[in-house]
């Protein structure tokens, strides 16, 4: 066993939240029932200014190796990779060799490591948590599915693809997500009570992805929150967030984008289906945070809650699409069992999201959603609790999701020496902040860059220079102060030139190291979606094509051979 420090060493649950943003939760201000998750936020600290990436499998590797996504081969999400980065190091949406995932790191330091959830890096063998570090897992390996049955949720997927230990897996007939990947957890945990060694369990929640689902109870208990609407909702966030230290008092709340309707623009028709949407939203993170609550429960009937490391936090701000507006969605979605009607919404069969105006509302102060390099898609909540971890705290320094993997290993008392890979890590550990030793843990001129699908930000100090991609940006660089300014409404390029040059230097710098491929200003990664998704179907069903084609061909020959001797006769 590589260095066990002194004492018992802690176990860790990482609770990953699919898509939830700033403000979803209680504890940073939302009005979802999270009396869980708010619990282990009072025993512990609160981050303030956590930056995930604005994409799923970028925050998701850099999550489990503390290594920048370009690095570790997940630049980007499969799903909207342009063909020219296609197959290019750090493009290959597989790990690059010499990325080690924290599993892996753990295994070699004793601990035993299970996972449950989405995955979404990496589909073959090879590929899946087994082949990672994991010792258990039962894991998705698509962006999303249906939370109620095993099928998918797009037309980029054919099925809905579960794998336990690398194998395929068939799901129970009956099940909802977050209950059943709770319970497979349980189910791991138990089967291995009599080991001594402590464990990493990893939850990567369905909860909040698209499809929205909960069950009925839940949702239940937000009827009448919504019917305000989002401009209401979005400011009552804004306020709760200053009452709650989360940001400083009369920071300015970022501006609506000329593109997001008003609330009062919609018929009385569209109201009650968006509120009822958002109430399933709540009542999903509702519905999670209870079957964490079954997690904590489990963990204390062991006596191991006294001995375990929470960290609970989101893969980027919210999902902004409304998946029915695109063409022949309504077909597909049909085919496929879905309807989007406000009677059952959320319930199986039901096809429910909360749209761009909702998403741009709950990531409340920050501007946008998912996809874009503003607040609104990178700053999301971080938990920790545990054993040395002061309570009641909030941490205001900015933070990274490449800093979890090092603060577990701080945690698990693992030589520093053995903290990186062939790949090393960018991140930090967390770990000294949150013993209260110091307040931050990047020093105000230390440059961290991030970039997914063209937008891009380099952070340094309170300062964060950003680029968001058309059409929701312009794809000019700006500059901003977060700790006075977390909306993103003063551009201090002007008024501070030469920051902006250094920090514009600074990012060149990152681009060049990371190994960032560039792309154009216009670059949609909504219309990359559909070619991916056709020539992924056109794989999928290479056979039945090849088949046909062969068919067809040998028609083809038998009428001309049939001409040619006609012909001669
Ligand atoms: O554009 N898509 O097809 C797309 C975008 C996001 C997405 O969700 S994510 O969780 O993988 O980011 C899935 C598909």
């Amino acid at each position: 066993q590589e260095g066990t420090g002194a004492g018992k060493r802690p176990n860790f649950v990482l609770l990953l939240i699919d898509d939830a943003a700033y403000s979803d939760l209680g504890a940073y201000g939302g009005e979802a029932r999270t009396p869980n998750i708010d619990r282990l936020a009072a025993q512990g600290a609160v981050f303030t200014q956590y930056h995930s990436s604005p994409l799923c499998s970028p925050s998701r590797a850099m999550l489990l190796t503390g290594v920048d996504n370009h690095r570790t081969g997940f630049a980007t999400i499969p799903e909207t990779l342009p063909v020219e980065q296609q197959g290019r190091p750090g493009y290959r949406m597989r790990f690059e060799p010499g990325v080690e995932t924290v599993a892996t790191r753990l295994k070699a330091a004793g601990y035993r490591s299970y996972m449950t959830g989405k995955w979404h890096l990496g589909h073959g063998p090879g590929e899946l948590p087994d082949a990672l570090g994991f010792d258990r897992s039962f894991v998705l390996d698509a962006s999303g599915a249906d939370n109620w049955e095993q099928k998918p949720y797009m037309p980029y997927y054919t099925s809905a693809d579960w794998f336990e230990d690398g194998k395929p897996a068939t799901l129970p007939k009956d099940f909802y997500s977050s209950e059943f990947l709770v319970d497979q957890m349980i189910r791991y945990l138990e089967k291995d009570r009599a080991r001594r060694e402590p464990f990493l369990a990893y939850i990567a929640f369905q909860a909040v992805h698209i499809p929205v689902q909960a069950p009925r109870e839940f949702t239940a208990n937000y009827d009448g929150v919504y019917d305000g609407g989002w401009g209401q909702m979005r400011e009552a966030r804004w306020r709760r967030a200053q009452e709650r230290g989360l940001i400083p008092q009369g920071a300015p709340l970022a501006p609506v984008h000329e593109k997001l309707r008003s609330w009062e623009s919609l018929d009385a028709e569209e109201r009650a289906l968006y509120a009822r949407s958002m109430q399933v939203h709540a009542g999903m993170l509702e519905a999670m945070d209870h079957h964490i609550g079954r997690l904590v429960d489990y963990l204390k009937a062991q006596g191991q809650f006294e001995n375990t490391v929470f960290l609970i936090t989101s893969d980027n701000g919210p999902e902004p699409s409304n998946p029915v507006a695109q063409a022949g969605f309504r077909t597909w979605m049909s085919r496929n069992g879905y309807t989007h009607e406000l009677g059952n919404l959320g319930e199986k069969g039901s096809m429910c999201f909360i749209g761009p105006e909702w998403a741009n509302a709950t990531a409340s102060p920050g501007n946008l959603f998912k996809f874009h390099s503003s607040e609104g898609g990178m700053r999301v909540p971080l938990i920790a609790a545990g054993p040395g971890i002061a309570p009641g705290r909030r941490l205001v320094g900015t933070s990274f999701v490449t800093d979890v993997t090092p603060t577990i290993y701080d945690y698990a008392g693992i030589d520093r020496a053995r903290w990186n890979g062939p790949v090393p890590m960018s991140g930090r550990s967390l770990k000294p902040a949150l013993s209260g030793a110091v307040p931050r843990v990047y020093a105000a001129d230390e440059p961290v860059g991030m970039e997914v699908g063209g937008n891009a930000a380099l952070f340094k100090g309170d300062y964060k220079l950003t680029k968001i991609s058309l059409p929701w940006g312009d794809a000019k660089w700006r500059l901003y102060n977060l700790a006075t300014d977390p909306g993103e409404v003063q551009d201090l390029s002007e008024k501070e030139p030469e920051r902006y040059r250094a920090m514009l230097a600074d990012y060149a710098a990152y681009e060049q190291e990371a190994g960032v491929l560039r792309l154009p200003d216009d670059f949609n990664p909504h219309k990359q979606v559909k070619i991916n998704a056709i020539k992924k179907q056109l794989h999928h069903y290479r056979f039945v094509l090849g088949g046909a084609a062969i068919v067809l061909a040998s028609l083809l020959l038998m009428w001309l051979r049939r001409r040619i001797l006609r012909a001669g006769a």
